[in-house]
């Protein structure tokens, strides 16, 4: 009946926002235990009413029954791979490079970001509701990890607001935090069980679980780093539009990506992180930049699977941690 449907979308609506709050904010607005008191009253009301759930029930987090395999599946835009850069003298050379390209450049602007060390996902979405999650693999095709996907809390199994397209493909990097890795490897440690090496491991591991409750305990994040197909959506005219538009539709994107003016601006950028990179709460192995226009994107085109207009900047291997 109507009053029932309303009071399980009332505590729907509810949960969707104070997961977002709490996981992609960073402010929860109320205490654990009342979070958890509309959880058990949307699970009372689900179980009393079968025929009522919805995919996109924050219920539906923890999957179903576990998986015997994953399935392999296509990426109907590839995923793409960046190129390398060890120096800042090879940076300098990456942005004459594109110059020399353009004809009229007098203003180019880079969108500058951290680039995290976990796995590369890819979110797709149907009418707003979260419908397939699967790994890069090889740029083609990858893993479906739906189910393990759906655990991340930062990962909407809907999205806010509206405007997006019926289908929408959204890149990002899921990885485990310091923290949550430290703890990881304390109770491994306890347990006598396995160590991870490192968070981006811990985290490869975390969605290869055919289990997606294991999945669930290991505080997965996700910051999402670009719509795929937007230079051709025609929908904005800049990369960092685009990183806004994720941002207001309830994703997590890097607090950390700033817009430049000039490559000078790159190397003040990446000199920055370098020296706080042992404080950011996640690992990253270099420095993300990309030409922001995307009309600029679209005229200097790829070079094989990687683009001419974006580049990682890496930083000297880390001294591996003796855990
Ligand atoms: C195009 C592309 C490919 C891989 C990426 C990887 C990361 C990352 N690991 O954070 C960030 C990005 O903006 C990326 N962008």
């Amino acid at each position: 009946d109507s009053a029932l449907q309303a009071q399980l979308d009332s505590l729907r609506q509810q949960l969707h926002h104070h997961a977002h709050q709490y996981y992609v904010l960073d402010a929860p607005e109320i205490p654990d235990a009342e979070y958890d008191r509309l959880f058990q009253a949307l699970l009372e009301l689900e179980r009393q009413h079968p025929e009522l759930l919805t995919p996109d029930s924050p219920s539906q987090r923890v999957g179903a029954a576990p998986l015997s395999a994953f399935s392999q599946v296509e990426h109907d835009i590839p995923m793409l791979s960046l190129d390398n850069v060890f120096s800042e003298q090879e940076l300098l050379d990456f942005d004459r490079r594109i110059r020399s390209r353009l004809e009229d450049v007098d203003q180019l602007s880079y969108a500058c970001e951290p680039k995290l060390d976990g796995i590369a996902i890819s979110l797709r979405y149907e009418d707003g509701v979260l419908v397939r999650g699967a790994t890069r693999g090889d740029g083609r095709s990858g893993e479906d990890i739906t189910q393990n996907v759906r655990t991340v809390g930062s990962i909407p199994l809907r999205l806010t607001g509206s405007g997006w397209p019926a289908k929408l493909e959204v890149r990002g990097e899921i990885y485990l935090p310091k923290q949550a890795f430290e703890a990881l490897n304390n109770q491994a440690r306890a347990e006598g069980s396995k160590l991870f090496v490192n968070p981006r491991n811990a985290a490869a591991g975390s969605l290869r679980q055919l289990d997606s409750r294991i999945t669930a305990k290991r505080a997965l994040e996700m910051c999402c780093y670009s719509i795929a197909g937007l230079d051709d959506s025609g929908l904005f005219s800049r990369h960092t539009e685009g990183l806004e538009q994720l941002k207001a539709w309830g994703f997590l994107i890097n607090p950390e990506m700033r817009v430049v003016d000039s490559v000078d601006g790159c190397i003040e950028y990446y000199r920055d992180l370098l020296k706080r990179r042992d404080q950011l709460p996640y690992d990253i192995d270099g420095i993300v930049f990309k030409v922001n226009d995307l009309e600029t994107q679209a005229e200097l085109g790829f070079v094989s699977r990687a683009p001419r207009w974006a580049i990682a900047h890496k930083f000297p291997a880390q001294e591996e941690i003796t855990t």
